[in-house]
């Protein structure tokens, strides 16, 4: 069984949000963009943040990608589990909502399926980035924070499936 170490605490957490809602208020001020949540891991980060926004959010939309399956690494194969409706970003302002930007490969994959839609904006929202493992180039527009090589789970985030619902993130080591 993984020991978990507290990594980011629920204040902490809901600190970086607000902080996060408030950057996306202030640049959307006069549009009325849509949001797309990568699922599973952003689920919980997507409900807080458009609970703590301020503009007018058009739509909200979902698509579900897989990639760790039941491993601390990569397998390197993005699968779309549920790819994003025709049309919903077109000719829109989309934001992308991640909750962790580790390989880069998930993010890509999700940005990609996006611009094929020919939106008038894309930008990317993430609340975790672990730059040590990236392997294909991301620019992360709206940042929570920066997190060394650990494998992280809580606030959304799992391993196995386990530990989403834990309301703050860890670190787990074995
Ligand atoms: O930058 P990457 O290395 O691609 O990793 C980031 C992605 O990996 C995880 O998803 P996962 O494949 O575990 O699916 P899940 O969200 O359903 O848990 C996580 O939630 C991110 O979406
Ligand atoms: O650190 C992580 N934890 C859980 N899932 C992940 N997917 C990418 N990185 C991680
Ligand atoms: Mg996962």
């Amino acid at each position: 069984m993984a020991n978990k170490v507290l990594l980011i605490s629920q204040q902490e957490i809901a600190d970086l949000v607000k902080r996060l809602a408030y950057e996306l208020d202030r640049d959307y001020r006069d549009r009325t963009p849509v949001l797309v949540g990568v699922l599973k891991g952003s689920f919980v980060f997507l409900a807080d943040l458009i609970r703590q926004m301020q503009t007018p959010i058009r739509n909200i939309e979902l698509m579900r990608l897989s990639s760790y399956g039941s491993a601390t690494v990569s397998s390197g194969e993005v699968k779309m589990l549920m790819g994003l409706t025709l049309g919903v970003a077109t000719h829109q302002d989309v934001i992308l909502i991640e909750d962790i930007v580790d390989t880069g490969l998930s993010t890509s994959t999700a940005l990609q399926a996006i611009q094929i839609q020919n939106p008038a904006s894309l930008k990317l929202c993430a609340l975790l980035s672990k730059p040590s493992r990236r392997q294909v180039s991301v620019e992360i527009d709206y940042l929570g924070v920066t997190i060394g090589d650990r494998f992280v789970v809580g606030y959304g985030i799992d391993m196995d499936e386990q530990y989403r619902q834990l309301p703050a993130i860890y670190a787990l080591e074995d």
